[in-house]
């Protein structure tokens, strides 16, 4: 291949970048990286002359598990409408009423268009069931296809509970709570004052502390829609992330910088919304670490392309092509506390991403244009 990115920093440059290289796999890892005149035989040979081979992205925030259709929504977008989480409410009620069968062959379509463009690590989140059986059942269906599901009961208090917003965060940390952890890893809120429908910071702590009780660990939706406690709420409970983060104070950047919490920045939403870019830049500076993700769901942001967020980010949020890459492979790794992951050293698993282009510029550059897939192996 032309050139392979293996995020190795024993490597050159941050990308850890090898020319006219080789890789050699092992079952399902990685057990040799090295210029290809010094490649060991092998049992079977792919040819990737003159292109691109960089870690399988790793999309750590998306919502794939519903029904129906919002595209009217997008449109009202379009003309200025602002977003705040009321259309929710409609996607709830078609994936309600889907079948298990029709939910199933909606999710693994969805997985296989991210694998098609390159993702090969996938987080899926509930969020359009809010009632127990319905979020028992989306995280179910999910975990046929990732390890990484995240509960998402607290996505917004919906329509039937909406006179008593007390009942509905007691039956999330409760029944909910106990149908939907076996099927999950993470616990997730949308912490957001400025919606309505969406959860305040003292609603947000204690559906968090819920999870963590009952074993799961925490990431949350936060500071997406203007300035609020989501950031900061992560950070003190130690979240592995906070997403969105698109409006942002000094202390919320302050808070971030001191702690192991990764921003995810999910640009396809500003794009699919019409809203202001969070400023990459001024997290990056501060030495926060950042990931970037999709956030594929039906109402913000139906795009499932890492390399779009990867062309966004570049283009509107001030991170170069290196930057953006690494924070959607090795940075969406460390969201989800994986380290097997988002990188190419020996050892990692062998999720291998080709671009049909000779180096990795070329995925911003070649915006909307389909060159990155995941090699089936
Ligand atoms: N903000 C909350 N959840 C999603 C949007 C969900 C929807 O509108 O259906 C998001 O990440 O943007
Ligand atoms: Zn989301």
């Amino acid at each position: 291949m032309a050139e392979l990115v293996t995020n190795d920093p024993s490597l050159e440059g941050p990308l850890g970048i090898v020319r006219d290289a080789a890789l050699v796999v092992e079952d399902d890892r990685v057990a040799w990286v090295g210029r290809a005149a010094d490649a060991p035989a092998a049992d079977r040979t792919f040819d990737l002359v003159g292109r691109c081979v960089v870690p399988g992205f790793v999309d750590s925030h998306s919502h794939l598990v519903f029904a129906g259709d919002r595209s009217a929504e997008f449109a009202a977008r379009m003309t200025g409408e602002p977003y705040d989480g009321g259309g929710i409410a409609v996607s709830v009620e078609a994936t309600r009423a889907a079948s298990d069968d029709e939910l199933r062959g909606l999710l693994t379509h969805r997985v296989a268009e991210m694998r098609s463009q390159g993702s090969t690590t996938i987080e899926i989140k509930s969020g359009y069931g809010l009632n127990v059986d319905d979020e028992a059942r989306a995280l179910r269906l999910a975990r046929e296809l990732t390890t990484e599901t995240t509960f998402l009961g607290a996505h917004v208090v919906p329509p039937e509970a909406r006179g008593d917003r007390s009942a509905y965060v007691d039956l999330v940390v409760g029944d909910m709570l106990t149908a939907c952890a076996p099927h999950a890893r993470w616990i997730d809120v949308f912490c957001e004052p400025n919606s309505p429908y969406a959860f305040t910071e003292d609603e947000s702590r204690r559906v968090l502390r819920a999870g963590l009780d009952a074993g799961l660990e925490a990431r949350v939706h936060g500071n997406q829609l203007g300035p609020g406690p989501g950031v900061r709420l992560a950070v003190e409970l130690g979240a592995a992330s906070v997403d969105h983060c698109t409006y942002l104070s000094d202390d919320d950047i302050d808070a971030l910088a001191g702690s192991e919490t990764v921003a995810t920045l999910l640009p396809g939403v500003e794009f699919s919304t019409r809203s202001p870019y969070p400023d990459a830049r001024r997290l990056l500076d501060a030495d926060v670490k950042v990931a970037l993700a999709s956030d594929c769901n039906p109402g913000t942001c139906y795009s499932s392309s890492i390399p779009l967020a990867i062309a966004l980010a570049v283009r509107e949020m001030g991170m170069t092509p290196a930057e953006a890459l690494q924070a959607a492979t090795l940075g969406s790794a460390r969201s989800l506390r994986r380290d097997d992951v988002g990188h190419l050293a020996p050892g990692a698993r062998a999720d291998l991403t080709v671009l049909d282009a000779p180096s990795y510029l070329h995925i911003p550059y070649r915006v909307g244009v389909p060159i990155a897939r995941a090699l089936d192996l």
